[in-house]
Formats: C-alpha cells, structure tokens, sequence
C-alpha cells in the first residue's frame, strides 16, 4: 500500500503522461501498467481547450488520481499559479512540484522548489516535490512538512537509471514521508531496485512512452516495481566477501571411492 496523505494506492507505480506516439497506445499502455496515479503537466495538457485534444478524455478518469505537475515552472512564484490553475479546474489538491534550474540537465531548483513548498503548504495544498537526489534537501522539505519527497534517479529522460543508489538509500533511511523515485529511470531493472533500496514508488514516462513496444514495457515496469516491492519487504541477504555452501556438507556420511 502507498500512503500519500489522505490517498492510499495499491499499485507502487505512477505514469507520466508525456511523449506517447498516439492517445490510443498510450490507454493502452496506462491499462497494461495498473498505475493508479499518473500524472500530467497542466501546462501541456488542453484541460482549459474543451475543443482541443486531451488524453484525459480517452480514460475512464474516476479510475485516476490525476496528479497536477508544474513543469515548465522556472520559479516558485510561477510553480504556485500553475498548481492554483489546477486546483481551480477541481483536478485535485495534490500537486507535483517541479521547477526546472537548468534547461540543459533538466535539473531541479532546490531553492526555489523550497520556496514553492513553503507556499503551497500554507495554501493547504498535498505537496509532492521533485528534487535531486539530494539528502539535506529532503530532510529539509520534511521539516517544513511536504507529503512525498520525490529524487530523480538521474536526470529527467536520460534513462540512465540509478546513478547514486547510496544517497537514494540515504534519503529513504531518514525518511519519514514516503519516497517515490522520479525520472531518470530506463529499465524495468532500475524500478525494481529503486523499490529493493526501500522507495515507496516508482514515477516514469520515457522508459514506457519510447519503449519499442509501450504496452508491454508498462506491464514490466508494473512487474518490476511489484518483484521489487516484495524484495524489499522480504528482506535480502546481506553480501558476504567468502563463499558459504548453499548445501552445507557437515554431517554428510562420505562415499568411498574404488
Ligand atoms: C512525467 C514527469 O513528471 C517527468 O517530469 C518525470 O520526471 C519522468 O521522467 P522520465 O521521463 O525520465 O521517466
């Protein structure tokens, strides 16, 4: 179970809604991940253009938390009106707070995502920010009381996967507010160790929506994350440096030669 606030969410998984070849793959691929959160940048999608196209309208939204992002935000001052615009719309009161500091990386502004949580926390807003893989930062981010910390894998669309597990892991260690791994992530290996280091979720749009076949990269991310998720709670061996016999042969009667 994920427990975000008020929200609880059986799948671990959450979708981006960005970049798919056509609305129909896209279903498709959203059906095959059993996501229950996706989420979509207000600023790209037509949610105001009732005569435009929109993907919100291809699915059965009921079945949807749709979790409002900031994207394109370059300051706090415009994060805060975007997740203004999209509580207005009554989409939700949950927001991701993205705020790019640099177009080149795609890297998040820590000091102005501070800022924007400061203000959407005041709003009453259920605040999610996206954040380096930074471990001050998110203790910080706790302390002024966000609802999710979510670190970047690397960066955004890379698909590089886990560039620095041990600050992941450190970051998860002191947590005290769930932990949703957020970008950068390639293959259904990379969501999978993000759960096993402890995360409580996995956000991803490329991975799927380039995948050479989306559909059935959505089911082995949704497969992943689970595998993962069971890991975790399973408990792995700690690694030894010398091997120990997997049937140990002590007390075993010898068999005579000749
Ligand atoms: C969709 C979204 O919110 C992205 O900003 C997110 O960070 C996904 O990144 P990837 O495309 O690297 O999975």
């Amino acid at each position: 179970m994920l427990k975000i606030a008020n929200y609880e969410f059986s799948s671990h998984l959450l979708l981006g809604t960005g970049k798919y070849a056509d609305f129909h793959l896209q279903k498709s691929a959203v059906e095959a991940s059993e996501t229950e959160i996706l989420t979509f940048a207000v600023r790209r999608m037509n949610i105001f253009e009732a005569s435009q196209p929109n993907f919100l309208d291809m699915i059965d939204v009921d079945k949807y938390t749709l979790l409002p992002n900031t994207a394109g935000a370059k300051t706090a001052e415009e994060a805060v009106r975007i997740a203004k615009l999209a509580k207005a719309s009554g989409l939700c009161d949950m927001v991701k707070v993205e705020i790019i500091g640099d177009q080149k990386t795609l890297l998040p502004d820590p000091f102005e995502t501070l800022k924007a949580c400061e203000a959407l926390l005041n709003e009453g807003f259920i605040v999610l920010p996206y954040i380096s893989d930074d471990v001050v930062l998110a203790k910080r981010l706790q302390e002024l009381g966000v609802h999710a910390v979510m670190p970047g894998a690397s960066p955004i669309g890379s698909g590089q996967g886990i560039l620095n597990p041990m600050n992941l892991a450190f970051i998860i260690e002191q947590a005290t507010v769930p932990v949703v791994v957020d970008a950068g992530i390639g293959s259904p290996t990379d969501a999978t160790l993000a759960m096993e280091l402890g995360a409580s979720g996995v956000l991803l749009n490329t991975a799927v929506s380039d995948a050479k076949d989306p559909v059935k990269m959505a089911l082995a991310m949704k497969l992943a994350v689970e595998a993962g998720r069971h890991g975790f709670e399973a408990g792995r061996i700690p690694k030894k440096t010398y091997a120990s016999a997997s049937s140990p042969t002590e007390g075993m009667s010898t068999v005579e030669q000749g």
